[in-house]
């Protein structure tokens, strides 16, 4: 069974440390997304299970193979990166076929796999080709059909279609996952945008200035952030953050913020009182999750905390509304509300949110505090 296996690599240039201690595993037939935004660290990782780097510390398995020191060239890994690494002098043909003619596959076997291929990738026409004159989207397919192609133990895809437009880029993850979903080898794709990190995804590992900062599922990410930073990259329009304070009142603990008053649930005391009566407390709250007043008896029986705010500003936004709510001298709200009422700047709502789908950090480690992920204000 494949499997990839990176143990604690960290990579320093100079004074900067690109890479710190990271670690995750890629199971065979999964493909793991590497998210998180520019300079964190992403192609460096990558280059370094290649063999492109060596890492100053750690150590890299692949199907429990030590290959950390190894030559890149004897790696059995195919990679597509950012520039795609087509040779612009060379035909879609023999750009396809370079990597089985390196490895001395016969001529016959070459022309039947380069045949499959193009097929596949929608090339045929184009294999005589030469690669200057494509167009970005089909040098991409090239880039695809060229790592396609080859047997590998491992594919790795950098960024491999940041440049292009919305509909190329819908099919060629679909290509991505194709050449996945056949070879059943892992696959590392990295990327900036969480919106293609979730439809691509079997498990995400999230990083952030050379560390990683959470692996887990599309759902467990979303549903429980590890900390400020993960909650904040996954979520579009905005989380909205808010400072709160815990107020002790005879046994029971309550958040205060300028605008938001209620008590927690029993469940809480052993966290607010490790924390500390007065302590802050730093408040997430999704735009997804404030109700309006017209859906407010859609909640059902969930606890809620109701408050009224005003209308900044309100816009459409593919289906949905974006709205921009001032519920206090000091406290904006984004909201995103589904149903597409007609809504007036200046406009007093009154708005729901219900305490347990708001995520409550750590005011100076940011870490999640929420003691379980659901349903701990329901018990309330
Ligand atoms: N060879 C190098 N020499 C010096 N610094 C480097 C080198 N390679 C990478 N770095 C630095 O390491 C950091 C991480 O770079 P890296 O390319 O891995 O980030 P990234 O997350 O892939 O970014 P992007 O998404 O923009 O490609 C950056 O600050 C970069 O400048």
């Amino acid at each position: 069974m494949s499997k990839l296996e990176v143990q604690n690599i960290s990579k320093q240039y100079g004074n900067k440390l690109a890479v710190k201690d990271v670690s995750f595993t890629v199971d065979e037939d999964e493909l793991f997304v590497l998210l998180g935004p520019s300079d964190s660290g992403k192609t460096t990782i990558l280059r370094m299970i290649c063999g492109f780097e060596q890492p100053d510390n750690g150590t890299i398995l692949l199907n429990e193979e030590d290959i950390t020191t190894k030559e890149s060239a004897q790696r059995n890994i195919a990679v597509v990166f950012q520039d795609y690494g087509i040779n612009p002098t060379m035909s879609v043909y023999d750009n396809i076929a370079q990597g089985l003619r390196f490895r001395r596959f016969p001529k016959e076997e070459v022309e039947m796999r380069v045949q499959m291929v193009a097929e596949m990738l929608g090339l045929r026409e184009k294999l005589a080709r030469q690669t200057r004159n494509l167009s970005g989207g089909e040098l991409q397919r090239v880039a695809i059909g060229r790592v396609m192609i080859k047997d590998a133990d491992l594919y790795l895809f950098d960024e491999p279609i940041s440049q292009l437009d919305p509909t190329t880029r819908r099919r060629t993850r679909q290509e991505i996952l194709m050449v996945q979903r056949i070879k059943k080898k892992p696959g590392i794709y990295i990327t900036q945008d969480h919106y293609e990190a979730f439809s691509m995804a079997n498990r995400i590992g999230v990083i952030s200035q050379g560390r990683i900062q959470q692996v887990g599922t599309p759902d467990e990410l979303v549903q429980t952030p590890a900390n400020l930073f993960v909650a904040r990259f996954l979520c579009d329009p905005p989380l909205n953050t808010i400072e709160g304070y815990i107020q002790l009142v005879g046994t029971r603990y309550y958040l205060r913020t300028d605008s938001l008053s209620f008590s927690f649930p029993p469940q809480w005391t052993p966290l607010l009182s490790r924390l500390g009566p007065q302590s802050k407390i730093i408040l997430g709250i999704r735009p997804n999750i404030i109700v309006p007043e017209w859906s407010i008896n859609t909640m059902g029986p969930a606890p809620r905390v109701m408050l009224r705010a005003q209308v900044i500003h309100s816009g459409p936004m593919m289906g949905r509304r974006t709205v921009l709510l001032r519920a206090s001298q000091h406290t904006e709200f984004m909201a995103e509300f589904k149903d597409n009422f007609s809504i007036k700047d200046g406009q007093i709502l009154t708005i729901a949110i219900n305490p347990d789908q708001i995520f409550f950090f750590h005011p100076h480690t940011e870490e999640l505090l929420n003691p379980t992920a659901q349903s701990v204000f329901s018990l309330h």
